[in-house]
């Protein structure tokens, strides 16, 4: 069974502490949103969708210890506290599109609530399925991919990279990416996963490797500067990454370093896929140009765990994302299918309008 690291019971919400893996393995308790604001805001949970699901179970914890004098108040309260976690980290949209399908929910059940303590359940429960659906989402996505690459191996076993991680602990469970490597690993099909130190904050070699070694994959680490060589020698099926953003015309915001794997992937004819859920796509942008892109502490680049390793007095520049350009992507990994980036933006309507079953 792959890793948990969201641990959810009624009024009570527990994550695994990221920033001290894979060395100490801690949970700690989140009791509110300004308790996960801080863990999402520190990296101690990270990746898009986890970000997302841990900032909106937070609110349903939040809500159980509150009383609120009328529907309105309580939705008022609801919609400010999720313009606030959105303000944690920028890149990734998963939390802001949580929120604004949350908050038109919320808003809608002002009238049609018989009391303020229904209201709250309603809200709570609309949290909870959004849960539930995104794991099922990760399987779904993850067997499309696993089928398509089978495929195109003609049934063969099946080599990959991938870049930062995209697993259990990066989603609500099981994973994006990383649950296409799953998949393909419970079908025997996975000759072997090469994945990448992700370079600053060690994604990679942290805690992609701790899912892998726990889940016993066959898997290499390479450096984010080995890329290139590992396509020129080993023989890669396909490049697999996960996604922070995925906009109109198909750009991607995703962990800084993707759009180079990307780049050589394409000089060494290798297939590039982006494996996401219906949350990472947004509307909103008609290019990847217009993406907020995070930029971190210089602290990620000029020391490890504490250790200064860069000369002091060195300036830096720490982007925590890149955007990939469509045209060097392959396809996209969802859980409706798979689709080219030129069919994002069609495929963009229906996604709204299923993004519309939960109002
Ligand atoms: C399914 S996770 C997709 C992305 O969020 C992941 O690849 C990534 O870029 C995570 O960045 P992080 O800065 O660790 O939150």
């Amino acid at each position: 069974m792959s890793l948990k690291s969201i641990i959810y019971k009624k009024q009570h919400l527990t994550i695994l502490n990221q920033l001290l893996l894979p060395f100490e393995k801690e949970f700690i308790d989140l009791e509110n949103t300004e308790d996960a604001w801080d863990a999402i805001h520190k990296m101690q949970v990270r990746g898009a969708p986890a970000i997302s699901i841990v900032g909106c179970l937070s609110l349903a914890v939040e809500l159980r210890t509150k009383t609120f004098g009328s529907c309105e108040e309580q939705a008022d309260y609801v919609c400010e506290r999720l313009r606030y976690l959105v303000t944690a980290r920028p890149t990734a949209v998963n939390m802001t599109d949580a929120a604004h399908v949350l908050s038109e929910m919320t808003r809608g059940l002002v009238t049609t609530s018989e009391s303020v303590s229904t209201m709250r359940d309603k809200v709570i429960t609309e949290i909870e399925k959004m849960w539930d659906e995104d794991i099922n989402a990760n399987h779904e996505l993850s067997r499309h991919g696993a089928d398509m690459l089978l495929e195109k191996s003609n049934g063969e076993p099946v080599t990959l990279l991938t870049h930062c991680n995209t697993g259990s602990l990066a989603t609500a469970g099981y994973g994006t990416a990383l649950g296409v490597v799953r998949a393909l690993h419970e079908r025997q099909k996975l000759e072997h996963v090469y994945f990448t130190e992700t370079r600053p904050y060690n994604q990679g070699s942290r805690l992609t490797a701790f899912e892998l070694i726990h889940d016993d994959i066959p898997a290499t680490l390479v450096c984010d500067s080995m890329a290139s060589a590992l396509m020129q020698h080993k023989n890669l099926s396909a490049v697999i990454v996960g996604v922070d953003r995925i906009v109109t015309n198909g750009d991607v915001a995703n962990k800084i370093g993707t759009y180079q794997l990307a780049i050589a992937a394409k000089y060494h004819n290798i297939p590039f896929y982006v494996a996401a859920t219906e949350y990472s796509f947004d509307v909103s942008h008609r290019t990847g140009a217009s993406i907020k892109i995070e930029e971190r502490e210089p602290t990620e680049m000029t020391s490890v765990r504490g250790v200064r390793v860069a000369a002091p007095g060195v300036n830096c520049w720490n982007p925590a994302f890149d955007v990939t350009p469509a045209e060097l992507i392959t396809a996209v990994i969802t859980e409706f299918g798979i689709f080219t980036p030129s069919q994002v933006e069609e495929r963009l309507i229906e996604v709204q309008k299923l993004k519309h079953h939960h109002l």
